[in-house]
């Protein structure tokens, strides 16, 4: 039998709002995310995906409400404090030096998370000792073997791996993760989304993805956004058969839920890529 999956809530927004001037990007959003869960937000161009993303965050400041991690006001808190509370962002911490090999850079990722204000510059011999904990990220992401090549050099697919190792050094409870497959190749997405369903074990994922084939696979939960609102929220059976969210993304009216379900599976990528710019 399959366990089941627990009732906790370990994100919350109340009433989450983003005014940017008088237009209005994330209006009362009210997102709950499962622990355990790997949950997407999805939605047609211009919904306020990245928005609420930045938000929850840190990279962008609501307008109203609260974000409640693990039942904690973290609403006013920034990144690095958050971050050390177990709510990581993947990349946040400019993931791949390109210069250095791939076991200095999650050597680096690993020895923030332990030392993070002090040492930061020992010598190699100590810095070694440091090394198992690099072999296990590495592993775990698959580039085993990969240790001494130029981070640089890598191929896209695998400085996403890299990006992903270096994150998971911080030891995230509930992993964020924006467009993670994003400029993939169709093997590198497959490759990349089994890496996050193996990094999802005994972690809670929250993601932007356009990808929809891949999160109709990959994902417990979906909340669908349009126009700043929660449009429709479940697992993707759902969601994808809910006429409205058919309607946000196609503008099509009324279908019937197999039809909605291949539409929506067979337009991929429906949006462009997130273009907001950061809130200094
Ligand atoms: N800094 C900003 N200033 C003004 N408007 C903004 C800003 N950032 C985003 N917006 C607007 O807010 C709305 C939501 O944008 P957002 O990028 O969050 O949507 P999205 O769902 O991520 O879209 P996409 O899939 O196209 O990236 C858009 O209309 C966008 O133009």
């Amino acid at each position: 039998m399959l366990p089941t999956k627990s009732d906790e809530i370990v994100l919350k927004t109340v009433g989450l709002t983003k005014e940017f001037g008088t237009f209005c990007a994330v209006k009362d959003v009210n997102l709950q995310v499962r622990k355990g869960d790997i949950h997407a937000l999805i939605g047609p161009n211009g919904a306020g995906k990245t928005t609420c993303f930045h938000l929850i965050t840190k990279f962008l400041s609501p307008t109203h409400g609260k974000i409640l991690f693990k039942d904690q006001d973290i609403t006013h808190k920034r990144a690095p404090e958050v971050a050390r509370q177990g709510l990581v962002r993947s990349f946040q911490i400019s993931a791949v030096f390109p210069e250095m090999s791939v076991q200095e850079n999650v050597r680096i990722a690993v020895q923030r998370r332990r030392e993070p204000l002090k040492h930061s510059f020992r010598s190699d011999l100590s810095l070694s000792t440091l090394n198992e904990r690099c072999d296990e990220l590495l592993e775990e992401v698959g580039l085993t073997g990969f240790e001494n090549s130029k981070a640089g050099g890598l191929s896209y697919g695998r400085k996403r791996a890299l990006e992903l190792a270096t994150t998971l050094a911080l030891q995230p409870e509930l992993l964020l993760l924006d467009e993670p497959l994003a400029g993939l190749g169709q093997e590198d997405i497959h490759r990349v989304a089994g890496l996050i369903r193996k990094a999802a074990i005994g972690r809670t994922v929250l993601m932007v993805e356009h990808n929809l084939s891949v999160v109709a696979t990959l994902c417990d939960r979906i909340t669908v956004l349009a126009r700043g609102e929660i449009l429709s929220e479940g697992d993707y059976k759902h969601v994808s058969s809910d006429p409205r969210v058919v309607e946000a993304y196609i503008g099509g009216g009324k279908r019937n839920a197999s039809t909605c379900t291949e539409s929506v599976a067979a337009n991929d990528n429906l949006s462009t890529p997130a273009r907001i710019e950061q809130e200094a």
